[in-house]
C-alpha cells in the first residue's frame, strides 16, 4: 500500500471546504493512525476565484468534476456537490466505473440511486462511504452497520434534520413563529441549498431511507417513506404540547409491523422527559433498538462544516486503512424491494387541535364524530367560553388506528362550526 491517500475533493461548499481544512488540521493526527497520508491533490467547484480560506497552492482545478474521476493522480473521490443528479451523480458514476472509491455526503442521491450506486461499487470493488449523508457527525453508518450488526433492529427513529430541529426548538423557547425561524436557521449554513428539503421533510426522510436500508436490508427507497414537513406547526401547538407535557420534533420512524414496513417522517409528540425531547437547536439523535443490545441513542451535531467533515474523513480513514464493507451492510444484490405498509394501519394516539366557534353543540359534534368512529378521548382542553368567538379545541386520544381517526377527521371538517382543517400530531410512545 503507497503512503500516500490522493483524494479528489468535489464541491468545496461548507462540507468539502470544512473537509479540506481538517485533512490539513489533522493531517499529523491521521497519519499516525493510519500509516499513510491523506493528501488533497486535486478539486473542483463552481468559483474558482472564490476565497475560502484554504490554501488550495499546489492542488489541481478542475472546473468540471466529473474530470476528477479520469485524473490519474486520484485515489479516492470525496463527492461533496450535493443533489440528487446532475454533477453528483455523473462524478460518482464516472469514479466507481472507474474502480475508484467514493465517499459522499449526498443523502440525497443515495436516497434515489443507492441501490444502483451500491450495486456498481461492489461489482468494481471499489467502496462507496456515506457516513456524513446521514445526522452529520454522528456515526449511526457505522452504528448500524458495524456496532450493532449482531442484533435483529426492532425500531429506528431519530431527529434527522437540524434545520427544522433548530426552527422547532427556538419556536419553542421563544414562542416565535415557524417562518420568523426559517431564515436564522439559513443564514447558520445548516440549510439545504432548497431549504424546502429542510422544512418540509425531504432531507429526513432521504436519510430515513438510508436507515431502514442498513437496518433492514431493504433497496433505499425513498418514494415508500410516508413525509410531512413542520410548515404547519404553530407557536400555538408547541405551547399546547408543553401544557400537556410533551415537546414537537420532526421524527423519522422506521419499523416493522404486521402490516409491513413503516416508514415514516413527520412531526411527533414526543414526553418532555423523554431523551430525544431534549435533543435541541442544530442537534440529531437517533435511538436504535435491538433485540440484543436493547435502546442505544446517539446524538450529536447532524450538520455544520466541522461536524460533516468529521464523518467524511472517517470513512477516508476506513479506505486509507483498506476496510471495505458492503454499502448497506449486505450484498446490493441481496437488497429487498419492499412497499411500505399504508399509513392507515399505524396505530398510535394522537393530538387533535380545532379552530371553532364557540356555540352551543360544538363540542357534543366533535364528541359524536369520533364516537362514530371508536376514537376515544384521553384528555381535552376548552379554555374560553365567549359565545361567538373563535377558540382552540384540543384533545389527545387514546391509541387507535389511523384509519379510524382519519375518518373522524373527515367528519369534523364538514362541520360548519370548525373553520380550520384540524391540526393532527401523532403522540409516540416514548
Ligand atoms: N451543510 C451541511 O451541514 C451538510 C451537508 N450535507 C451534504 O453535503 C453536500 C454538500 O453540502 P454543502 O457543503 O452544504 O453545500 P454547499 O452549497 O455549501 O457547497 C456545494 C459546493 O458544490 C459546488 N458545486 C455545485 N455545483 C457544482 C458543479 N456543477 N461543479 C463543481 N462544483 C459544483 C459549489 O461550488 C460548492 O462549492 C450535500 O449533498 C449536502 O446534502 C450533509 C450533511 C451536512
Ligand atoms: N440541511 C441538513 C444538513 C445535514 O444533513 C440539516 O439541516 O440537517
Ligand atoms: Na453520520
Amino acid at each position: 500500500m503507497s503512503d500516500f491517500l490522493r483524494i479528489g475533493v468535489a464541491g468545496l461548499g461548507t462540507v468539502g471546504a470544512g473537509t479540506v481544512r481538517l485533512l490539513q488540521d489533522n493531517a499529523a493526527l491521521i497519519r499516525a493512525r493510519t500509516g499513510r497520508r491523506l493528501q488533497v491533490v486535486a478539486v473542483s467547484a463552481r468559483d474558482r476565484r472564490r476565497d475560502r480560506g484554504l490554501d488550495l497552492s499546489g492542488i489541481a482545478w478542475h472546473d468540471d468534476p466529473v474530470a476528477l474521476a479520469a485524473n490519474p493522480d486520484v485515489d479516492v473521490i470525496c463527492e461533496l456537490i450535493g443533489g440528487a443528479d446532475g454533477p453528483a451523480l455523473d462524478l460518482t458514476l464516472a469514479a466507481l466505473e472507474g474502480g475508484k472509491p467514493v465517499v459522499t455526503a449526498n443523502k440525497a442521491m443515495l436516497a434515489l440511486h443507492g441501490e444502483r450506486l451500491a450495486g456498481l461499487a461492489e461489482r468494481r470493488g471499489a467502496a462507496l462511504c456515506f457516513e456524513a449523508a446521514v445526522a452529520g457527525g454522528i456515526p449511526v453508518i457505522k452504528a448500524l452497520r458495524e456496532g450493532l450488526a449482531a442484533n435483529r433492529i426492532e425500531r429506528v427513529y431519530g431527529i434527522l434534520n437540524g434545520t427544522s430541529n433548530y426552527i422547532l426548538s427556538t419556536m419553542q423557547e421563544t414562542g416565535r413563529e415557524f417562518a420568523d425561524v426559517l431564515s436564522e436557521a439559513q443564514a447558520l449554513g445548516y440549510a439545504e441549498a432548497d431549504p424546502s428539503f429542510d422544512v418540509d421533510g425531504i432531507d429526513a426522510a432521504h436519510k430515513l431511507a438510508l436507515l431502514a436500508a442498513l437496518a433492514y436490508g431493504v433497496a433505499p427507497r425513498f418514494d415508500q417513506i410516508h413525509i410531512e414537513g413542520i410548515r404547519h406547526v404553530s407557536a400555538l401547538d408547541i405551547a399546547l404540547a408543553d401544557e400537556l407535557g410533551y415537546r414537537i420534533k420532526l421524527l423519522g420512524t422506521v419499523r416493522y409491523t404486521e402490516a409491513g414496513l413503516e416508514q415514516r417522517l413527520h412531526p411527533a409528540m414526543v414526553r418532555k422527559d423523554a431523551p430525544i425531547a431534549e435533543v435541541d437547536g442544530v442537534f440529531n439523535a437517533v435511538v436504535i433498538e435491538g433485540d440484543r443490545v436493547g435502546s442505544v441513542m446517539l446524538q450529536g451535531r447532524g450538520a455544520g462544516a466541522g461536524p460533516t467533515a468529521s464523518a467524511v474523513t472517517a470513512d477516508l480513514i476506513d479506505i486509507a486503512r483498506g476496510i471495505r464493507f458492503p454499502v448497506f451492510g449486505v450484498p446490493a444484490s441481496d437488497l429487498l424491494t419492499v412497499t411500505s405498509a399504508p399509513l392507515s394501519t399505524h396505530r398510535g394516539s394522537y393530538y387533535i387541535r380545532l379552530m371553532v366557534v364557540d356555540r352551543p353543540g360544538v363540542l357534543a359534534d366533535v364528541a359524536a364524530a369520533l364516537r362514530d368512529h371508536d376514537v376515544s378521548i384521553e384528555s381535552l382542553i376548552q379554555r374560553s367560553r365567549d359565545p361567538g368567538n373563535i377558540v382552540p379545541i384540543v384533545l389527545t386520544s387514546h391509541e387507535v388506528s389511523e384509519a379510524a381517526m382519519q375518518g373522524a377527521l373527515d367528519l369534523i371538517a364538514n362541520s360548519a362550526s370548525v373553520i380550520e382543517p384540524p391540526r393532527m400530531i401523532r403522540i409516540e410512545p416514548y
